[in-house]
């Protein structure tokens, strides 16, 4: 089945919540290289991908919507622009696999949904997104729950370790080191000079290269 992938994208001053360990340069590199994993396993799943941005932005393998609004009334827009059915797809998910995108699209409910860890929602997909509203941030996976009970949705929520892992914070660069065997946002933060530490108490943790650091 071959469906459209909307995908979210923020490419200036991206992810401030890593501001603590990336400069702006850098976490606009980084928002790009996850995009990039992102991106491959949406075509490798058989979908097509258009880039929703806030500003504009080039990709040779998907086409791009610039819209200035709040990430909430750009989605609303697009979902307006569906005949068929959707996916949404935030730009921050690289540990996504093409099969775990399939698990999705292949719901035989009107509509499938990833949590976020944190009361977020990382994946949705609508077979009928007229009918439909976003309503993110906050605890947005409990508010499309809601909205999808007032549009009278079946609904199938997939657990999903690589999808429900969005990367918003320091703590969350170790899935990417410890399962993004691959992935251009792993290797972009080993170039950068990250790897994981286990502190005292066992837990695991980043920590960078000191001659890689640039704040
Ligand atoms: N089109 C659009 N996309 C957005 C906007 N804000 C965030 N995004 C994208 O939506 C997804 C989830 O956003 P966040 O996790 O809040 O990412 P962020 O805004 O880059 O990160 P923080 O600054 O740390 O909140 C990512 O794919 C972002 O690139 C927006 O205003 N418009
Ligand atoms: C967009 C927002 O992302 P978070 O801030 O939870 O990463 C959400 O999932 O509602």
């Amino acid at each position: 089945m071959y469906f459209h992938a909307l995908i979210p994208f923020k490419p200036t001053n991206p992810k401030t919540r890593l501001s603590c360990i990336l400069n702006q340069e850098e976490r606009e590199a980084f928002a790009r290289a996850m995009l990039e994993d992102v991106i491959a396993s949406v075509l490798k799943s058989g979908c097509s991908a258009t880039l929703l941005c806030t500003h504009p932005f080039k990709h040779e393998n998907a086409l791009i919507a610039v819209r200035k609004e709040s990430l909430n009334e750009a989605i609303n827009w697009a979902l307006g622009q569906f005949h068929c059915p959707a996916l949404i797809i935030m730009a921050d998910l690289p540990l996504v696999t093409a099969g775990d995108i399939q698990r999705l699209i292949r719901t035989e409910k009107d509509m499938a949904i990833v949590p976020g860890r944190g009361g977020g929602t990382n994946v949705i997909f609508l077979k009928k997104p007229r009918c439909f509203h976003a309503d993110f941030y906050g605890a947005s996976f409990l508010d499309h729950l809601r909205i999808a009970e007032e549009c009278g949705f079946s609904v199938d929520v997939i657990d999903s370790f690589r999808m429900s892992t969005d990367v918003d914070e320091k703590e969350d660069l170790v899935e990417i080191l410890i399962h993004g065997k691959k992935r251009k946002s792993r290797e972009f933060l080993e170039s950068s000079g990250f790897s994981i530490v286990i502190d005292e108490k066992g837990r695991v943790g980043v920590q960078r290269d000191p001659h890689k650091e640039t704040l």
